[in-house]
């Protein structure tokens, strides 16, 4: 199978080829670069130099370079304005930005202050989180892949809306993610300086990521609900943590609120739910494409809260489009993911 990966310059394009060249079922990966076509990919990417050496392509090569799935880590907007010409019976479509996850074109307007992709293709993407779409994924064409913090966020909560425990407009989400989570550029507020030895909150009630939490909480529930949802910058280089808070609608058990999320995740090898109260920490998912869960009943105020995490750039970037890649092809989901995190 011969895949493709658009932006491979870019912090997600770097670990999509990091995953694919071990891929057993990938033969080539051809790398687009839209900054240093010509250039030779030891030059540009020193950490992967030996794995295949190649020359960067221009993506004007990739309509007629014969690809069967590319991925795209290109910048929200820059998909927007690329993918509609790729759209074709014989290629498949992994989008890792924002473009294509909003179905409601004023909400993507609103929160991303950019013009949508075309309705049609927004119309016919499928939300790419694996666990709990995969027989829409199975089918899918053009797959807009989750936000690495609704990835987080979404996988800890969903099971506690469907099941009804919590008050979906109690929830309160508060995130915190490494600088990678910014991506490669560095940036006034992850410059180094600003960045180290300090903890940010940003994005106050703005956050890109909120509509799309809001909208499969809705997908995936039928609650139709508004969260409140808080981002930080930690200085790690990877890795989220989602602490989040929900009033219980009734008094519950800590033993019931395990079943439910064994039922959800007992067969998902990549969501692993820790026991009540576990003391969970990024590093332990790092590298991994694991997403690391547990949640603690507070009797006393009768609320819960409910941690998740993951590393931003595998289960909440190339990892989980690698998996959704694996669930295209009916290939086995673990397929290219079977790296245990990396610990200390
Ligand atoms: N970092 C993270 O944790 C996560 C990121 N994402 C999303 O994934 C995407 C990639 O993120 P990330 O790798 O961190 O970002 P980076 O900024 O690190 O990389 C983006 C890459 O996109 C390419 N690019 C820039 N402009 C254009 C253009 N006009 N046309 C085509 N390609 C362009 C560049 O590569 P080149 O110059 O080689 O073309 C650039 O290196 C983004 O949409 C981001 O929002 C999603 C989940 C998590
Ligand atoms: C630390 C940090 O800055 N993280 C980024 C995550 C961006 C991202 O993943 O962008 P999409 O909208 O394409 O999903 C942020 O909070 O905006």
């Amino acid at each position: 199978m011969r895949a493709g990966i658009i932006g491979v310059t870019g912090y997600g394009g770097m670990e999509l080829f990091r995953l694919l060249s071990a891929h057993t079922e990938i033969t080539e990966v051809l790398l687009y670069s839209s900054s240093r076509a010509g250039k030779e990919l030891s030059e540009e990417i020193q950490h992967l130099s030996h794995v295949q050496d190649q020359e960067l392509r221009s993506m004007k090569e990739l309509p007629s370079d014969g690809l069967d799935i590319v991925f795209s880590s290109a910048p929200s907007g820059i998909s927007t304005e690329i993918l509609p010409s790729l759209v074709d019976e014989n290629l498949k479509i992994i989008d890792l930005a924002g473009d294509y996850r909003i179905k409601d074109a004023d909400t993507y307007r609103a929160w991303y202050k950019k013009e949508p992709p075309p309705q049609t293709l927004v119309n016919d993407a499928v939300y790419g989180l694996t666990e709990w779409k995969r027989e829409e994924v199975q089918n899918g064409k053009l797959i807009a892949n989750p936000g690495c913090f609704p990835t987080a966020a979404l996988i800890g909560i969903l099971p506690l809306l469907k099941e009804k425990v919590i008050h979906p407009a109690s929830l309160v989400i508060d995130a915190k993610s490494g600088i990678s989570g910014a991506g490669a550029t560095p940036g006034k507020g992850t410059h180094f300086t600003q960045a180290n030895d300090s903890l940010s909150i940003y994005k106050i009630h703005q956050h890109q990521h909120t509509p799309e939490i809001e909208q499969t909480i809705q997908t995936c529930t039928g609650s139709e609900t508004k969260i409140t949802f808080h981002t930080h910058l930690v200085p790690m280089t990877r890795g989220i943590m989602t602490t989040m808070y929900a009033e219980l609608t009734d008094s519950v058990t800590s033993e019931s609120i395990k079943e439910i999320f064994d039922s959800y995740y007992d067969s998902e090898y990549f969501v692993r739910v820790h026991r009540e109260k576990a003391n969970l920490f990024t590093k332990q998912v790092y590298g991994s494409n694991f997403c690391d869960v547990t949640f603690a009943v507070d009797e006393r105020t009768n609320r819960i809260t409910v941690v998740s995490c993951i590393d931003n750039l595998l289960k909440g970037a190339a990892g989980q489009a690698v998996q959704n890649m694996n669930v295209m092809f009916g290939m086995e989901e673990t397929k290219g993911l079977e790296a245990s995190p990396m610990f200390p």
